[in-house]
């Protein structure tokens, strides 16, 4: 079958560990046999950010607002540990923190949902929580709070200020903030309401849990002008699963969460496509080709989502996180797929999908 051309770039954001390996199968296993794109990439994967003291991160945001539309892997925000792990040249902030900055508006989490996952807060009952039917999405704004503050650890006592210098000359503002007696940790943070983008966030993995598990999050960041799109892989890294990997040994991760944020990010090139259409009317005889493609785009994407979320995952195949939830901790090995086992059944059904005749 010959691959469907995409005809505008999409940004990708590459990451770490057990999140990065999956997203490279998802790639091979699910996208580009269908089809073919302008890949606009960079590797937001912590080596590289250390080579290029993180520029790699500022210059993938800027594509994003170049492009519009990007999709983004999880990424190791070093601490400590992650400095000598890595031997790292600096604590470089967060991707997250530095591309929402550079964005700005909403981000949007939603929980993708299976019939047969059972969620914590099952059926109706007293709080709305629990009355759930339908996903709950939480938008929280992505700018600022504590995925952009200052931070630093006291080593002893001293007094801890604050200053304002404004940009029209007048006297600086300064303000104590404390009298350290000794060690502690200081921290400072742009915005009126303190934390509602770390609050979101907070929230937003509570819902997760109660709906499941992390790995059946989407999270979208939509710019504040509307123009552009950043679809991400919500959850951690999952370190543990990596260090497994790394090993040789079986891992089970979900990758329904990476697999979303491509889709997504192709759902919105798609649909930028068809805002151009009404130019395209007007132009050469490329037009069927261009509806035929589009429809192709669309229908591959949702043959993605339908086979990876509806069918798969309620055929009975899944990951680990996902059979604890319906046979408890101590599931036995014949109810779940290890990491690649899971695509390869999400990229079978969906090859299934795509060669049966297309219903228009
Ligand atoms: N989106 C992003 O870019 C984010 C990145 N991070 C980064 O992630 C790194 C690791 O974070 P840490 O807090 O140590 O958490 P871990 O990576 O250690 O993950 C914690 C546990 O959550 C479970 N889990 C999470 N996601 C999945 C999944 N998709 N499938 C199956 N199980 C899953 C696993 O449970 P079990 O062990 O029981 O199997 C895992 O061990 C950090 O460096 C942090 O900076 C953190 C938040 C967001
Ligand atoms: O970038 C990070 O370190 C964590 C970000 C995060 O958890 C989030 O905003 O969802």
């Amino acid at each position: 079958m010959d691959r469907i051309k995409g005809q505008n770039p999409i940004v990708e954001m590459d990451g770490d560990e057990m999140v990065r390996i999956m997203w490279r199968m998802i790639k091979e296993k699910l996208i580009f046999p269908y089809l073919e794109l302008d890949i606009k990439y960079f590797d937001l994967g912590i080596l590289n950010r250390d080579a290029t003291d993180d520029r790699v991160t500022v210059e993938s945001a800027e594509a994003a607002l170049k492009y519009n539309v990007a999709v983004k892997c999880a990424t190791i925000t070093p601490d400590e540990t992650r400095v000598k792990e890595f031997g790292l040249k600096a604590m470089w902030k967060s991707p997250n923190g530095t591309i929402r900055n550079i964005l700005d508006g909403t981000v949007f989490r939603e929980p993708i949902m299976c019939k047969n996952i059972p969620r914590i807060v099952p059926g109706k009952s007293f709080s709305i929580l629990m009355q759930v039917e339908k996903p709950i999405c939480i938008g929280r704004p992505a700018f600022g709070d504590q995925h952009r503050a200052s931070d630093t650890l006291i080593k002893g006592p001293g007094r801890l200020k604050m200053v304002f210098v404004p940009d029209n000359g007048e006297a600086p503002v300064e303000l104590d903030v404390y009298d350290f007696k000794g060690p502690g940790v200081a921290l400072a943070m742009y915005n009126v309401w303190a934390c509602k983008n770390y609050d979101g966030d907070v929230q937003s993995d509570l819902l997760a849990q109660g709906f499941g598990s992390l790995g059946l999050l989407t999270s979208v960041l939509l710019s504040s002008d509307g123009k552009t799109l950043e679809a991400e892989v919500a959850h951690v890294t999952v370190t543990r699963h990596f260090r497994l990997y790394q090993n040789g040994q079986e891992t089970s991760t979900n990758s329904i969460a990476s697999i979303f944020a491509w889709t997504r990010g192709l759902e919105q090139r798609q649909s930028h496509l068809e805002m151009q259409l009404c130019q395209l009317i007007f132009g050469s005889g490329s037009l069927l080709d261009y509806c035929l493609s589009q429809h192709f785009i669309r229908f591959t994407v949702l043959a993605i989502k339908s086979a990876a979320c509806i069918e798969t995952v309620e055929s009975g195949k899944m990951t680990k996180d996902l059979a604890i939830l319906i046979h408890g901790p101590k599931v036995s090995r014949e109810y779940y797929l290890n990491t690649e086992d899971f695509i390869d059944a999400v990229a079978q059904n969906l090859e299934r999908k795509v060669r049966a005749p297309a219903v228009v």
